[in-house]
């Protein structure tokens, strides 16, 4: 169908991308009683569900639990024998329900958001054509406002041989469906770490190669230092301080060149090197802005310029994670529901309902390696860098009963960090295992901005590894 002649139909609302991002912004504004589409062009559930968060998390379950397990006296004799990977992989195809998204769709369509199959792209200011599978086209337009929720993807560097080597990207690490005898991960980041992890406990001999100092560059510094360390433990090759310089496939092997003139060989090599917006082919030169860039927002996630286009998730840039992104829509959805009835002032200052306030003060990640790593706000160096006068308060995890119940020889690492002029908390890390069901405590102390001395008053369980916080507290007032 030529464009001249392209169905149009007009909804209140139009979101691009039905990851869990669009998806959340969709459900806001339809329970705000706006009339919403969204458009997919690959799988409703995003990358999350398929690729990313769901299907890496189901590899590392049986990797830490074994891990644990083999920390507790009584219980270690048991789990000495190897991971069942078949029975692994399959359970992974669970959870990404065989890589089919007709649940996720059933969902949308029993609560009235219209789903479009297909790839969308902006036709100037509130306009979408959708491309179907079939090449069929057809118009969008959106009366109140557009979301752009396309997420991103893996980035590959420009390496000689890397175009020809069949390199894995996230996709194929969490999609694979055999174990590599051998695996080379580039990239000491959250997603070389995890993966590096998932794949060593299942089986496959891992070499990570990461450029800089020390893993996880963005995080504590013992935070990297403790997941290579159980890395190494886990038998995994650790090399930080590496560059790559070329990636090349002959036949079922692939040689890594390094910056020192050694090699590395491998059955697969992972590319876990960052990732890009997914905003190339979206028509966003046809508002004004520049394809395949990042989005810039305002804290109600509506790109600076317009009145009408909001940009919401990892394409935005604000925090690649699913929690946060969906935190986001749930801002974005208010602050759209808002201006479409015409109230005239939102709430947009910090922590207002139509501001995304946590972006900047409390974002909370998990990094399930084993050890685990949980932290929430800045680092020490971030907090410093922003000028701000803090004290880091660290502790031994494993000097606390309940950690020491929890798995024998228990090591782990907690900082918190007090900002010395509103003695209030502004950010923890935890590291060690089961370490990540501690975080939320700390979210909720960074979020509400809890004074020190109140939390004196909060009496964590024992003899749980929660007690962590009274050690840390108490190594504060001295
Ligand atoms: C290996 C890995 C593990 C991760 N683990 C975690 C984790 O444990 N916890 C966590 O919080 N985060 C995790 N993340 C990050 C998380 O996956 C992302 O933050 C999240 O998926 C972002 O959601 P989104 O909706 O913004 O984008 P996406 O999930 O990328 O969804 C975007 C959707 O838009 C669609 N789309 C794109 N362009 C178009 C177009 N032009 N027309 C129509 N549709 C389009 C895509 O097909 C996709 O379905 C992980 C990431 C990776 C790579
Ligand atoms: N558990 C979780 O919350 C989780 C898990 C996975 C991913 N994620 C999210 O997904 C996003 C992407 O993760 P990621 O690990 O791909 O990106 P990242 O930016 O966290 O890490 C990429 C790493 O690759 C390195 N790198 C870049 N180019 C390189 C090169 N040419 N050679 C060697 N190293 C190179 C970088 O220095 C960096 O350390 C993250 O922002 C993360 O928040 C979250």
């Amino acid at each position: 169908m030529g464009q001249g002649h392209a169905a149009t139909i007009e909804y209140d609302v139009v979101v691009l991308g039905a990851g869990p991002v669009g998806e959340n912004v969709a459900d806001r504004a339809r329970a705000a009683g706006l009339s919403t589409a969204i458009v997919e062009s690959e799988l409703i559930g995003g990358e999350c569900s398929y690729w990313a968060c769901m299907p890496s998390k189901a590899l590392l379950r049986p990797v830490i639990a074994r891990a644990d397990a083999r920390r507790v006296p009584g219980l270690r004799q048991s789990v000495q024998g190897p991971l069942d990977a078949a029975a692994v992989l399959a359970h992974r195809d669970y959870y990404t329900n065989h890589w089919k998204d007709d649940g996720q769709a059933g969902w949308l369509d029993s609560i009235g958001v219209r789903v479009h199959r297909g790839h969308g792209r902006l036709d100037g200011p509130k306009r979408v054509t959708v491309t179907s599978p079939e090449r069929e086209r057809h118009v969008l337009v959106a009366r109140k406002a557009v979301a752009v929720c396309t997420g991103s993807r893996a980035v590959l560097p420009d390496l000689p041989g890397l175009a020809g080597a069949r390199a894995w990207t996230s996709r194929e690490a969490t999609s694979a469906d055999h174990v590599p005898e051998r695996l080379a991960v580039v990239g000491g980041g959250v997603v070389g770490t995890e993966m590096a992890a998932a794949w060593q406990g299942l089986g496959s001999r891992v070499t990570l190669l990461a450029r800089g100092d020390g893993l996880l560059p963005r995080m504590e510094p013992f935070a990297g230092e403790l997941v290579a360390e159980g890395l190494r433990e886990a038998g995994a090759d650790v090399r930080t301080g590496t560059d790559v310089t070329s990636v090349v496939r002959r036949g079922d092997t692939v040689t890594l060149t390094l910056g020192d003139g050694s090699l590395v060989e491998a059955d697969e090599v992972l590319m876990a090197t960052g990732r890009a917006p997914r905003t190339d082919d979206l028509g966003l030169e046809s508002v004004g802005f520049e394809d395949g860039s990042w989005l810039t927002t305002d804290d109600s996630c509506r790109v600076a310029g317009t009145d009408w286009l909001y940009a919401v998730g990892d394409v935005n840039h604000r925090a690649l994670l699913t929690h946060q992104g969906k935190y986001q829509a749930r801002i974005a959805g208010a602050a759209i529901a808002a201006r479409a009835a015409g109230v005239p002032l939102l709430e947009t200052d910090p922590w207002g309902a139509h501001a995304a306030t946590a972006d900047h003060r409390a974002v909370p990640q998990v990094v399930f390696t084993d050890p685990e790593v949980a932290a929430v706000g800045p680092t020490l160096a971030e907090a410093e860098a922003a000028g701000r006068r803090v004290r880091a308060v660290d502790h031994d995890m494993g000097a606390v009963a309940g950690a020491g119940l929890y798995a024998h020889g228990y090591r782990g690492q907690a900082r918190m960090l007090v900002d010395l002029d509103t003695e209030t908390v502004i950010g923890a890390t935890f590291v060690g295992p089961g370490a990540g069901e501690l975080l939320h405590a700390a979210t909720v102390a960074v979020t509400a901005e809890v004074p020190v001395e109140r939390l004196w008053h909060a009496v964590p369980a024992y003899p749980t590894i929660s007690e962590i916080w009274l050690r840390l507290l108490e190594t504060y007032r001295g």
